[in-house]
C-alpha cells in the first residue's frame, strides 16, 4: 500500500491543466481565469469628486467666498475652467472641472444665491479621486485565479466582456452495485439508494467541474463495460464501489478490460483504502470505495486537488490547519486516519462514531482530523492537523 502523499503525486501525474475557452462575463463567476487579462480602460478615466459639494481652485479658508458658475454631475461634466474665487457645484463621481483642485463638502458650506461662504470647520481632504487611481489601461488581472464576485466587478470595470477561463473538467461518475437504485425510485427489499454519487457530483460542481452522473452499473462485466463506454469522452472517470476484494467487486477487472493503465491500487488511509487510479485512453480514472463516507472523504482528499490541477490552480493537497483537541484520542494504526469531527472556534471534537457508512455523522461534521500513520495517543489540548469540510 502506498501513502496518501504518494497516491496524490501519482494522481497529479494522471491529469494536466485543461485548455482555455472564452465565456461572457455573466458566466465567468466560479470559473478559473486562464490568462492574464488587461484593463481596456483607465478607472476613473478622469479626476472625479469623491463627495457632494463644491469644486474650487486655490486656498480655501474659513470665511472665503466663491461664486458658483455651474454644475458637474456624474455623467455630465462642467465644460470650462474654474478660476480663483470660482466654484462649481459638484456631485460624487462627477468629473472635476479643469482648474479645480479640491472639493469642499456641502456640509462645510453656507450658500447664498450664487455665492458660497466656507464654514468654520473645514476638513483638509481634497475629496478628489485622481484619474487612474483604481487602475490604468493595460493593468493586469493575473491568472490563474478563481473568479469570485469581486473579480467579476473588476473585470466589468475594466470593460472586459469576454473572459478566458479554463474549460470545466468533465467528470463522469459511475455508481456500481446491484443493490443501488436512484433517489426517488422504489428500492427492492435488499436495495439501498445511491447517495455518494450525488454527493460527489455536488462537490465537484461546487468546485468548478461539469459532473455527469451516468446510469448505475450493475455487478457484471457487460453492464460495467457499457457504462464505461458511456464515459469515454470524459476528462475524468470516477467509479464508486466494487473496489474491494469481494467476489462481486468487479471494477478493477472491468477497468482492465477497458485498457486501464493502472497507477496504483490501495492507499494506507482510513477511510479510502481500496482506492485505485490510472488512465483509460484519454481519460484519467479514479476508483473510489463504495462506503458513502469513504467516497466523500476521497473526494476531498483526492478529487478536489485533482480538479484544481485540471483547472490550472496548481498542485496542492487539501488545505490543512491546526486545531486544539477537545478530548483525548487513542493511538492510530498503520493507515492515515481522516476522522470526522466538529470544529468550534479553535476546538475540535472527534465524532464518536467513525464507521465509513455513516452519512448522518458526516453531515454533523465540519472537519476531518488527520491522524498520521502510527500516531500515538493524543490528549485533550494537543494540536492536531485538520481539513475543514
Ligand atoms: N475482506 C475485506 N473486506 C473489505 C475490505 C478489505 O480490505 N477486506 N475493505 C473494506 C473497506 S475499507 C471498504 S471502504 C469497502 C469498500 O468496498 P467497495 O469499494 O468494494 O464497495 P462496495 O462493496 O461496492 O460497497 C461498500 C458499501 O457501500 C455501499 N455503496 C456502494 N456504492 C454506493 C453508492 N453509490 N451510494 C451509497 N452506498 C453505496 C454498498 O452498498 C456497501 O454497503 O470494502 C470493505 N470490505
Ligand atoms: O477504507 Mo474503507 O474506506 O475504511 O471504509
Amino acid at each position: 500500500m502506498i501513502s496518501v502523499a504518494e497516491a496524490l503525486d501519482a494522481i497529479f501525474a494522471l491529469v494536466a491543466p485543461l485548455p482555455a475557452e472564452d465565456v461572457p462575463l455573466g458566466q465567468a463567476h466560479g470559473r478559473v481565469l486562464a490568462r492574464d487579462v488587461a484593463a481596456r480602460r483607465t478607472q476613473p478615466p478622469f479626476s472625479a469628486s469623491a463627495m457632494d459639494g463644491y469644486a474650487v481652485k486655490g486656498p480655501a479658508q474659513t470665511g472665503a467666498r466663491f461664486t458658483v458658475i455651474g454644475e458637474s454631475a456624474a455623467g455630465h461634466r462642467f465644460d470650462g475652467p474654474v478660476g480663483p474665487g470660482q466654484a462649481v457645484r459638484i456631485f460624487t463621481g462627477a468629473p472635476l472641472p479643469d482648474g479645480a483642485d479640491r472639493v469642499i463638502i456641502q456640509e462645510d458650506v453656507n450658500r447664498d444665491g450664487d455665492t458660497i461662504i466656507l464654514g468654520d470647520t473645514l476638513d483638509t481632504a481634497t475629496h478628489v479621486r485622481p484619474a487612474g487611481g483604481d487602475f490604468t489601461a493595460g493593468a493586469l488581472l493575473t491568472a490563474p485565479r478563481l473568479i469570485g464576485p469581486n473579480e467579476v466587478a473588476l473585470l466589468a470595470a475594466m470593460n472586459v466582456a469576454t473572459v478566458p477561463v479554463t474549460r470545466r473538467p468533465v467528470v463522469a461518475i459511475i455508481a456500481t452495485g446491484d443493490e443501488l437504485v436512484q433517489p426517488g425510485e422504489d428500492p427492492g427489499p435488499d436495495q439501498i439508494i445511491a447517495s455518494n454519487s450525488h454527493g460527489l457530483a455536488a462537490l465537484l460542481a461546487q468546485h468548478g467541474a461539469a459532473p455527469r452522473l451516468l446510469p448505475i452499473a450493475r455487478d457484471n462485466h457487460e453492464s460495467l463495460s457499457l457504462v464505461f463506454r458511456l464515459a469515454a469522452d470524459a476528462d475524468l472517470i470516477v467509479t464508486i464501489g466494487g473496489a474491494s476484494v469481494g467476489d462481486h467487486d468487479l471494477v478493477s477487472a472491468a477497468a482492465d478490460r477497458q485498457g486501464m493503465d493502472r497507477a496504483f491500487y490501495k492507499v494506507a488511509m482510513r477511510p479510502g483504502k481500496p482506492l485505485m487510479a490510472g488512465r483509460i485512453g484519454e481519460a484519467a480514472m479514479i476508483g473510489l470505495p463504495g462506503n458513502p463516507v469513504s467516497a466523500m472523504v476521497c473526494g476531498h482528499v483526492f478529487l478536489l486537488p485533482m480538479l484544481r490541477r485540471m483547472l490550472g490552480l496548481g498542485d496542492a493537497p487539501a488545505p490543512r490547519r491546526t486545531a486544539t483537541l477537545a478530548g483525548p484520542l487513542a493511538a492510530n494504526g498503520p493507515r492515515e486516519h481522516y476522522m470526522r469531527a466538529i470544529l468550534d472556534g479553535d476546538q475540535v471534537t472527534v465524532c464518536g462514531r467513525q464507521d465509513s457508512s455513516l452519512l448522518s455523522v458526516l453531515v454533523e461534521a465540519n472537519a476531518l482530523v488527520v491522524r498520521p500513520v502510527d500516531d500515538g495517543p493524543r490528549q485533550s489540548g494537543e494540536q492536531v492537523s485538520i481539513i475543514t469540510l
